[in-house]
C-alpha cells in the first residue's frame, strides 16, 4: 500500500507551487502506473483503468468521483466500455501539485479495493 494515498491534501491556488522535476520522479516511485502527459504546455498524471465491462467502469467512475468531492480537487475521466481513463492535473495552476499525486495513489487504492 502507498503510504502517498494517506497524506493529505493541502489547500492549492494558483499562485500554489508545482512540484519540481526531481520532485515528480520521487513521488511517481508510488505511483508507477502513471504517466505525465502535458497538454498545452500543462502537465497532467494519467492512468488507464481496465473493467470486464461498461457497468463496472461506471461503478469505478463514481468512487473516484467521491474521493474527488471529499477534497474539492477533481479528474477528467473518460469512462469507456471496459476501461477508465483517470487524468490528474491542478487547473487552477495549469500543473502538477502534490495533491494531484495524492489522489492518483487514492486512486489506485480504489481500483484494488473497490
Ligand atoms: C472552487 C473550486 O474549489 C476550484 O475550482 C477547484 C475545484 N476542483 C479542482 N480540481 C482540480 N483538479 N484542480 C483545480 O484547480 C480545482 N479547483
Amino acid at each position: 500500500m502507498s503510504q502517498l494515498s494517506e497524506q493529505q491534501c493541502e489547500a492549492c491556488s494558483w499562485d500554489a507551487p508545482h512540484v519540481s522535476d526531481a520532485e515528480i520522479d520521487a513521488l511517481k516511485r508510488d505511483i508507477p502506473e502513471w504517466s505525465v502527459v502535458e497538454r498545452d504546455g500543462v502537465k497532467q498524471l494519467e492512468r488507464m483503468f481496465k473493467f470486464r465491462n461498461f457497468k463496472q467502469a461506471l461503478a469505478f467512475t463514481n468512487r473516484v468521483g467521491e474521493i474527488a468531492e471529499e477534497v474539492g480537487h477533481h479528474p477528467a475521466l473518460l469512462t469507456e466500455w471496459g476501461k477508465v481513463t483517470v487524468t490528474w492535473w491542478s487547473h487552477e495552476m495549469k500543473g502538477l501539485h502534490k495533491n494531484d499525486f495524492i489522489l492518483a495513489a487514492r486512486t489506485d487504492k480504489v481500483a484494488e479495493t473497490g
